[in-house]
């Protein structure tokens, strides 16, 4: 029997239980003589109940994180009978097979694996082509680096690639029902893999392909009995549409509630425990209550004896439901927060490059990391009030069958404290918001000083940092004192309600009981008492959420704040992915920095051959940088055309032109980890062959050798233990290793001593060899060598050519030159040329 079966059956059987046993509760109050029928009922619903958490709490266990609902675990066992079988002869019935959209998917050498292994992994491609994804075999690889991947992985990939994924259980006839057209991946045993690609109704038969067979072979029928010897129901639902939306739906409460809902099974459990755990609360009370006025009034010791067992066997269950809900709200709270950890980093990485550069990096990751707040706000206070509100639906019944009067009395308290809590919200709301400001501020004050510590020492900027530290600290001290202040105004204000709640209810039921003609019993008074208190707590805490709310939402709006802004996913995975040679060209590129007037590169045309070796050149802001980065796709936003081998770059897969680029900086950031794993830079299919290879042409494989582990040396965080010219080269290395088509060395060796410079000049050459290289320098010497060199200032371009046409016919590149080259000249003359006109051409 299936745990979802079980937990259907458990409802169903709670729910019966409680519609028989609720009027129970008052028939027993009133006649004082069910007792043994209540403790039977009690022992049920607790078997059930605890029965039930536990069960639903293994379900939990056994889920994926990363998926919706990935509990099919990989199989093992015999291969599919698909390979070995004959094809469907004349499948043309009523839902014919649908054409895939190419041959056997080609997988990257590295990625083909042999026979089954890859069969998953080339089922999944053709689905994803089969959607309009052209997805790269290397990088599918590097995610689904199993050879028999999960679901879970899968659905990773499927996500990664921008399509919407699911896995889920389903049988032979379910399968035979979809209507959709779409290929369905069924994940066989033994790591192997189907496509259902039709249905033949009639002859209750599914079509399937084998996904490593070629396109042209014909889809095999198979019936169910074939089926279930090699299939136990793991499928993978793939669609196109929903992913996008879903993805890039705004990072808000909406988005969270449905993340929340998304794990619907716990909360119901959650639930169903509550209610138990409330009805078994109610026992004690109600035991009370036939204390005081049956056992004392007869003096009768066996109700007595009954009701101790009875009080005990219900004590026992209410321990075992409010441990099995305490596991689940843990477990429910773990998941979450892996779901929110992953799709925010998930988000942030699809964030373009030029947003990171315009905000500070310590606001930013303060602002990311108040999204613990609301992991709080979701698994804590909105939780508990779920639970409250089935205690109060439950109770308050209860308490109106009891007492009307007291039960308005405590309705109407409760409703006071909620008046009270909602009058001070707007100021709350907004103090609530000055404080978060002012957090930020604090918090983004001591990344960057961490950041920054090396400047902050070399420049003596202690004090300053430490003054505005101090002014960020007295800011929010100043906030949270008047914080303070106004939120104890309401806490002081609803004591008298909730004081009402417990003793107040007893003043007025005793009262009552004097006052009027059907007395309240004193136990009745005193049972009222109690339950009153637990109702008027939830209601309280209903009211306050309120207030929790606000901060939830300011919190989010500090995380949306990053994470809602346009992301790169579609250019992501969806584009062109040639093959490059790299010829590149600009054309009538014109391109504004946001939030400046003047164009950094203005009506730039230029084109080059592929194995071109180009220089750039200019003065500083002449926009040589921003060339590079129009090339590696982070700008996207200019007029113009900038093309590779003849397509426009806006027209290829974002993240297949990076991967064919190798990019150099002037500072390049090492990864804490050894020489091996940078250079590798986690790329799979790489070997240590590779990296020392790459090494070697990057220059760098005499000094790592020197090392004393040699390439397993371990480098800190910011490689405090290398050289500059030592951590360049390593850094070019780690730029070669993929053998890229177009390599950019963007003012790679402007920061290192000459004796460094020279040792990477020298291998410039060797580098280039094979692929079209892009060098920005300010010294011109190194860029001597280069087939051509663009001279650009402010945004234009000024001249094209090779070293030796440009000294003698374009001013602005003598000009360059001859400042650098003074020194060097042997007649020990200055200044040979005049000082250029900057708009001159040619
Ligand atoms: N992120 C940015 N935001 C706004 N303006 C920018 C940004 N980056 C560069 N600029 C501006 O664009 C122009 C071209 O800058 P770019 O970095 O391309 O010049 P460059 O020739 O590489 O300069 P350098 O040799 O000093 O590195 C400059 O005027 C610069 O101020």
């Amino acid at each position: 029997m299936t745990a979802g079966f079980f937990s259907s059956a458990l409802n169903i059987f709670l729910l019966t239980t409680m519609v028989i046993f609720i009027p129970m509760f008052g028939l027993g109050v009133a006649s004082g003589v069910t007792e043994p029928l209540l403790a039977l009922g009690y022992i049920f619903i607790g078997a059930v109940g605890v029965q039930g958490l536990l069960d639903a709490g293994d379900g939990v266990f056994a889920k994926g994180w990363r998926s919706g609902n990935a509990n099919a675990p990989a199989q093992q066992g015999p291969s599919s009978p698909l390979r070995a079988s004959a094809p469907a002869a004349g499948t043309t019935g009523p839902d014919a097979p649908q054409a895939m959209p190419d041959e056997a998917p080609k997988l990257a050498p590295d990625a083909s694996g042999t026979g089954e292994a890859s069969a998953r992994l080339a089922a999944a491609m053709t689905i994803a082509r089969y959607h309009g994804i052209d997805p790269d075999p290397r990088e599918a690889r590097s995610v689904i680096a199993e050879d028999s991947p999960s679901p879970a992985a899968l659905v990773a990939w499927f996500r990664r690639s921008g399509l919407w994924a699911h896995s889920i259980r389903l049988n032979f006839h379910q399968l035979m029902k979809i209507d959709s057209a779409a290929p369905i991946l069924l994940l066989l045993s033994g790591g192997d893999a189907a496509l259902v690609v039709g249905r033949d109704r009639d002859r209750g038969v599914l079509l399937l392909r084998d996904p490593l067979a070629p396109a042209f072979e014909p889809p095999v029928a198979v019936a169910e009995l074939r089926l279930k010897q090699v299939w136990d129901g793991a499928t993978l639902l793939v669609r196109a549409s929903r992913a996008s939306s879903e993805d890039e739906a705004p990072f808000d409460l909406g988005l969270l509630t449905r993340l929340v809902w998304g794990e619907k099974s716990i909360l119901r459990d959650v639930m169903i425990g509550s209610v138990t755990i409330t009805i078994l609360s109610i026992l004690p009370v109600l035991m009370i209550m036939t204390t005081l006025n049956t056992v004392i009034m007869y003096r009768s010791f066996n109700t007595l004896t009954l009701i101790i067992i009875v009080l005990v066997i219900a004590l026992v269950f209410e321990m075992l439901i409010t441990w099995a809900r305490r596991m689940l709200l843990v477990i429910l709270a773990c998941r979450l927060d892996t779901r929110l950890n992953l799709a925010i980093f998930d988000r942030l990485m699809t964030l373009p490059i030029d947003f990171f550069e315009r905000n500070q990096a310590g606001e930013l990751s303060y602002k990311i990391a108040q999204f613990y707040r609301v992991r709080d706000f979701l698994t804590g206070r909105m939780m508990t009030t779920f639970i409250d509100i089935a205690m109060v639906a439950l109770l308050l019944p209860v308490l109106f069958y009891m007492e009307a009067t007291l039960a308005w009395t405590v309705l109407i308290a409760a409703g006071c404290i909620t008046a009270i809590i909602a009058a001070f919200l707007g100021p709350l709301a907004r103090m609530t918001a000055k404080l978060v400001q002012a957090e930020s501020n604090k918090g983004s004050t001591l990344v960057e000083s961490i950041y920054g510590i090396r400047t902050i020492k070399s420049l003596c900027l202690e004090s300053t940092r430490a003054a505005e530290w101090d002014r960020r600290v007295a800011e929010l001290g100043e906030l949270n004192l008047q914080m303070g202040k106004l939120s104890n105004w309401p806490m002081v204000l609803v004591m008298p309600f909730e004081k009402y709640t417990v003793a107040g209810v007893l003043a007025l039921g005793a009262f009552i009981a004097l006052s009027s003609d059907n007395p309240l019993s004193l136990g009745g008074l005193i049972g009222f008492m109690m339950l009153g208190g637990r109702v008027a707590g939830p209601l309280v805490n209903l009211a306050r959420l309120l207030q929790d709310v606000q901060e939830a939402r300011q919190a989010l709006s500090q995380v949306g704040w990053v994470l809602n802004r346009p992301t790169e996913r579609r250019a992501l995975t969806q584009g062109l992915r040639p093959k490059f040679h790299g010829a590149i060209s600009f054309e009538d590129v014109t391109f504004k920095y946001e939030g400046t007037k003047v164009p950094a590169l203005d009506k730039i045309s230029f084109a080059i051959e592929p194995g071109t070796m180009l220089g750039l050149v200019g003065r500083s802001g002449s926009g040589k940088s921003t060339i590079t980065r129009l090339l590696m796709g982070i700008n996207r936003d200019y007029s113009g055309a900038v093309k590779i081998d003849g397509t426009d770059l806006r027209e290829i897969n974002l993240r297949h032109l990076r991967q064919s680029f190798g990019v150099v900086l002037q500072d390049n950031f090492l990864f804490r980890g050894t020489v091996k794993d940078n250079i590798l830079a986690g790329r799979p299919g790489l070997t240590f062959e590779d990296a020392v290879r790459a090494a070697r042409l990057a220059g760098a494989e005499e000094f790592i050798e020197r090392l004393p582990q040699g390439y397993e040396t371990w480098i800190q965080e910011g490689s405090p233990n290398l050289s500059g010219g030592q951590r360049q080269r390593l850094a070019i290395a780690r730029a070669l290793i993929v053998d890229p088509k177009l390599l950019i060395l963007d003012e790679a060796t402007s920061s290192l001593d000459p004796e460094s410079e020279a040792l990477i000049n020298a291998n410039l050459q060797r580098m280039a060899a094979g692929r079209t290289m892009v060098i920005v320098s300010h010294r011109l010497s190194s860029l001597v060598d280069c087939d051509q060199t663009l001279v650009l200032d402010r945004g234009k371009v000024v001249d094209l050519g090779p070293h030796h046409e440009l000294v003698e016919r374009c001013a602005v590149y003598r000009h360059l030159w001859l400042q650098q080259t003074r020194h060097t000249d042997p007649q020990g003359k200055t200044h040979v040329a005049p000082a250029p006109n900057f708009t001159q051409r040619g």
